[in-house]
């Protein structure tokens, strides 16, 4: 028997490191105004009654800098299926068969115009990665998108499930792993979420259930990511160097997604802002220092817009110049909290907006970046990406 090198089975890394070779987003037609929400919610749910809680709701959602956000619920379902409308009636059956429809239709189509950007024939995708915080089926939406998309059935899949927000985050880290560890490997990400899965009527005593409908919009953003781009097709939009996933000491039950018969429950604690603001600068110096920057506003910022308080906060906390999270803040106004998929349309604003702007890069014009995804645990996820200059 021949050496372990010289195994016919032997896997080759890759020569380079990761790239995002492309990007594709897509979101429900229907969306609501935020400014209509108001009325709109406690109308639909039948609480017009409550009117503490709707001005409660209200000031929410005049804070949240959210102009508005796609919900594949429309006002015709809600109405053909009313128990939606209360605040815990045992709906999970409801919600998970319109998920098993929804979600790789969704996904499906931010892949179809991530592989267009892309260029090359679907049977060069060797690997999928689908993540999503609400359904789950088996097989589920990243079986169901090898059938929509008509991709190899050879393609290695991952379905990731009850990530969160920072789940856009753990899919870059995991797909630069599938690439540098497979030369040639072509690896389809997907982060697909129908957050509207926790619609849910009003009730006086879960406050924090107002934040929830006032934040959360459905939406899918796809990549394409490899190593080694064929030249003269692929091209190289953010590089994946580094990536790090950590748990916020002492936040433990500040983010909480619960599956239960009456759905996705989701519980944000009012120091959600607070927890991540006081550990944000360790990551962001453990990050750089290698480096040698210590001034942050000389990178570009890929921040979850998890919420306006945080991105306030955190932004004040690190010194940051106005427009630093000005991509994270255009995705917040249009399409509100998109939990795992947030980040991938940051990105693709980002790169859209540099070269709109004439920047030398896709990262308005800065060599180094920062990816920041959060959610349950509080749990973060930093990568830090590389733009090549034009
Ligand atoms: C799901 C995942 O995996 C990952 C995620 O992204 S999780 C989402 C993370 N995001 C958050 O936690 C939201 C962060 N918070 C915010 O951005 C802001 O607080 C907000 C936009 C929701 C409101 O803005 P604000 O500046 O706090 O508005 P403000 O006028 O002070 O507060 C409005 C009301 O909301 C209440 N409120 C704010 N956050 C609350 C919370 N988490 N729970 C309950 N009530 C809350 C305030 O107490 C206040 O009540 P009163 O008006 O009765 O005093």
């Amino acid at each position: 028997m021949g050496s372990l090198m010289e195994m016919p089975y032997k896997q080759e890394r890759s020569f380079g490191r990761a790239a995002v070779l492309a990007l594709g987003t897509a979101n429900p037609p229907y969306y609501m105004e935020q400014s209509e929400l108001p009325d709109e919610y406690f109308k639909r749910t039948n609480n017009e009654h409550m009117t503490d809680v709707k001005r409660k709701f209200t000031r929410i959602c005049d804070s949240s800098k959210i102009n508005k956000r796609h919900s594949y619920l429309m006002p015709e379902t809600v109405k053909e299926f009313p128990s939606l409308c209360s605040y815990d009636a045992n709906t999970l059956d409801i919600r998970q068969e319109m998920m098993d429809i929804q979600m790789p239709d969704l996904g499906a189509k931010a892949a179809v115009e991530a592989i267009k950007e892309w260029g090359r024939p679907l049977s060069d995708i060797t690997h999928l990665i689908f993540c999503n915080s609400g359904g789950a089926s088996m097989p589920g939406a990243d079986y169901d998108v090898v059938n929509i998309l008509g991709l190899p059935l050879s393609t290695k899949r991952f379905m990731l499930h009850q990530q969160g927000c920072f789940g856009g985050g753990s899919v870059l880290r995991l797909a630069k792993d599938l690439a540098e560890n497979n030369r040639g490997a072509r690896v389809l990400v997907i982060c697909c979420e129908l957050i509207s899965i926790a619609f849910r009527g009003p009730s006086k005593d879960h406050v924090e259930n107002l934040v929830v409908q006032a934040l959360f919009g459905d939406g899918a953003s796809a990549a394409v990511v490899g190593a080694d781009p064929q030249l003269g097709i692929e091209r190289e939009i953010f590089e994946i160097v580094c990536a790090w996933q950590n748990i916020l000491p002492g936040s433990d039950g500040a983010i909480v997604g619960k599956l239960r018969e009456a759905g996705l429950m989701i519980a944000l604690h009012p120091l959600v802002p607070y927890y991540i603001t006081e550990n944000v600068e360790k990551l962001v110096a453990e990050a750089l220092r290698p480096l040698g920057i210590t001034d942050w506003n000389d990178v570009f910022w890929v921040v979850h817009p998890g919420g306006r308080a945080i991105l306030d906060e955190v932004q004040k906390k690190l010194r940051l110049k106005e427009d630093k999270f000005a991509a994270t803040r255009e995705v917040l106004r249009d399409y509100g909290n998109m939990s795992s998929a947030s980040v991938m349309f940051v990105m693709d604003v980002m790169r859209k907006r540099s070269k709109e702007k004439g920047m030398s890069t896709a990262g308005e014009g800065l060599e180094w970046g920062l990816l920041f995804g959060f959610g349950p645990g509080i749990t973060v996820e930093t990568v830090l990406l590389r733009c090549a200059h034009n």
